[in-house]
């Protein structure tokens, strides 16, 4: 049977409602003061430039304010880091975000170390992800991709608490947090990666997996479960010439063969990628919240 598919637009677009009935509220309560958001971008990556727009619209959306810094190609880490420095002093900048990836001769670990834990809205500095591993401690904020797969979990209905899951792939950014997120909800958590021997078979033990691997529908029916729920963080261009684009995108998982055998599955695009955005707003407004309470 066709699996069910979990819409991660129209959940982000529910969210972002939500939130901006939150927003309204915070300004009630804490006369007139807004969360704001910063965004470093650095070079002109098409893709970078088209995620920071939808970040700074999704702000507007909710009654964030943003404020953004744009630097050449060509900007030396001083300068990045100068611009990080400006926002953590800023006291109406709530949550600061260096966008992904950095030329090469930037230090990428530099500059996230230099984001003050308490506007680390992507969740990145080592400091909020030691505390998202260790038990009985908890991050200011969690990295926004894998936040964004655990709320389409929850959304959707699916306990979690008992079950197995698999994460295909370990970067910093979404594998590793998404098995640390799943293992604080109760889950038993097999990572795999390009190491893993029969990662086809352990993968096909889940109840629940998450693909974060970056290969183009690595992911294929077999490895999945009869009934598993299937989260596809992927985001792949591939050729095509009949498309308006010239290209289409793919996650890691192939979404005819998976969805035969899933009970619920995320589309790409339209599942985890919005979702990012949303949990973006929604640490943000967390950040600021708190500040504001704090100052109060
Ligand atoms: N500082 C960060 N850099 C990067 C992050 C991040 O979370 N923080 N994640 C990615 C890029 N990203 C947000 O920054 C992001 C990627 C994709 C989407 C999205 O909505 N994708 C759409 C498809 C878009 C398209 O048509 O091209 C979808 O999946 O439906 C949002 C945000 C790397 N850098
Ligand atoms: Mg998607």
């Amino acid at each position: 049977m066709a699996a069910q598919l979990i819409d991660g637009k129209a959940i982000a677009e529910q969210i972002r409602q939500e939130m901006k009935a939150e927003v309204a509220e915070l300004k009630e309560k804490f006369g007139g003061k807004a969360p704001g958001l910063a965004v470093v971008l650095v070079g002109q990556r098409k893709d970078s430039q088209t995620y920071v727009r939808n970040k700074k619209k999704a702000c507007e959306e909710v009654g964030i304010v943003s404020f953004g810094t744009d630097l050449d190609e060509s900007a030396t880490e001083a300068e990045v880091l100068q611009a990080v420095a400006g926002y953590n002093a800023d006291p109406s900048v709530h949550g600061i975000l260096v966008q992904l990836p950095l030329p090469p001769h930037i230090d990428e670990q530099r500059v996230l170390d230099a984001i003050s834990i308490e506007k680390d809205v992507d969740g990145f500095h080592p400091l909020n992800i030691g505390r998202l591993a260790m038990r009985g401690r908890d991050p200011l904020f969690v990295p926004c991709t894998p936040k964004g797969c655990l709320e389409l979990l929850k959304r959707s209905g699916v306990a979690l608490s008992g079950k197995k899951a698999a994460v295909v792939g370990r970067s910093n950014i979404v594998g590793m947090p998404a098995a640390l997120l799943l293992q604080r909800e109760d889950c038993t958590v097999t990572v795999i990666h390009s190491r893993t021997a029969n990662a086809q078979r352990i993968c096909a033990e889940a109840d629940i997996v998450i693909a974060a691997c970056g290969k183009a529908e690595m992911v294929g029916g077999d490895w999945i479960k009869e009934g598993a729920v299937v989260i596809d963080v992927g985001i792949n261009a591939v050729d095509d010439a009949t498309a308006k684009r010239g290209y289409r995108l793919v996650g890691d998982v192939n979404f005819a063969e998976a969805s035969e055998k899933a009970s619920q599955i995320t589309p790409v695009p339209g599942g985890v990628g919005p979702m990012t955005i949303a949990m973006l707003l929604r640490n943000c407004v967390d950040g600021a919240a708190r500040t504001f309470a704090a100052e109060a």
